[in-house]
């Protein structure tokens, strides 16, 4: 698990990360998602060591994570602005992360890069920037870590390749029980693959959710009545509501047995439970939500 309690982090004068806090569960895919300047690469520097918070604590499987070789080697880290030695090809930056990483998996290595149709022989820093992407992923997946933490990974990633990261994602999580963190300036990117989202702003959490959580709490309705009765939604929980004719549509926050107790009581002529996109529930769930947030949710 990756615990991150009350960090702060100023830049001279400037608070990037402001009593931030952060829950990761074991073998669940965690989406952190901001506007640019949110404070994301820099609370990823700190999960992964390179940087120390001015105060707070981050801790994985219950270790402080500064500089800690332990930690290091459980983890593969993508992050936005890569780095590789500028003379190497693959086959030798291969072997540099064979000798960092104990659980590396040679045969998954080959498969990769016969999957991903990268030269071995060329070197990295001639890559196209998608391509390096890839190089970083396939060596990354084959050290088999235990954490994942990828800084906008999908960038510049043409869609097909993008599909298989997330399969090779997916996968690991599921048959090994692989934990991820990723971030992303958009929200529908992580739709349909996160078990959780954190949204920040300002360096600090706005909200953090589970997803199935969430999808089976949040509801939208559509309600049409012969003879409306009044009031009859007093005893749901209505995060938003407009009239579209003598159409009535409703965000409801409520398990959906309650909702359809409540309504169907009422005898609506018209009701129907609507699918509702992630970015829907966020918006409605932050209520007044300031612009920054609307930025990041639409
Ligand atoms: N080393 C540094 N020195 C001074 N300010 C910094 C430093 N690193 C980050 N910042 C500032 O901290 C804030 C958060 O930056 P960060 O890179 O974490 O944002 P981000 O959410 O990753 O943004 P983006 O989506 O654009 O990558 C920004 O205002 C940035 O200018």
């Amino acid at each position: 698990m990756i615990k991150v309690i009350d960090v702060n982090k100023n830049f001279d004068q400037f608070k990037a990360l402001n009593d931030l806090n952060i829950n990761v569960n074991k073998g669940s895919i965690y989406g952190l998602v901001g506007t640019n300047g949110a404070g994301k690469t820099t609370i990823i520097k700190h999960i992964t060591g390179i940087i120390r918070p001015d105060s707070g604590q981050i801790t994985i499987d219950g270790e402080d994570v500064f500089d800690n070789k332990n930690i290091k080697q459980k983890m593969g880290f993508i992050p936005d602005d890569l780095f590789f030695f500028s003379t190497y090809n693959l086959k030798e930056m291969s072997k540099f992360y064979k000798s960092l990483y104990p659980h590396w998996n040679e045969e998954r290595y080959n498969h990769m890069v016969t999957q991903f149709g990268l030269s071995e022989r060329n070197k990295l820093a001639k890559f196209s920037k998608g391509m390096q992407k890839q190089a970083a992923f396939v060596l990354t997946m084959a050290s088999m870590p235990e954490y994942l933490i990828l800084d906008e990974p999908i960038d510049g990633l043409d869609p097909i390749v993008r599909k298989l990261v997330w399969k090779y994602i997916v996968e690991d999580v599921a048959e090994r029980e692989m934990t991820v963190l990723v971030s992303s300036h958009n929200l529908k990117e992580l739709e349909g693959i996160c078990d959780s989202i954190g949204i920040i702003s300002k360096g600090h959490m706005v909200m953090e959710r589970d997803l199935d959580e969430l999808k089976s709490d949040v509801h939208k309705i559509q309600i049409a009545y012969k003879n409306k009765p009044k009031n009859p939604y007093k005893h749901l929980n209505i995060l938003h509501q407009e009239s579209r004719g003598t159409v009535d549509l409703l965000i409801v926050k409520d398990k959906r047995q309650l909702v359809e107790q409540v309504i169907l009581e009422s005898n609506p002529v018209l009701f129907d439970i609507l699918p509702l996109s992630l970015e829907e529930i966020f918006i409605y769930e932050l209520g007044g939500a300031d612009n920054e947030i609307q930025n990041i949710i639409f």
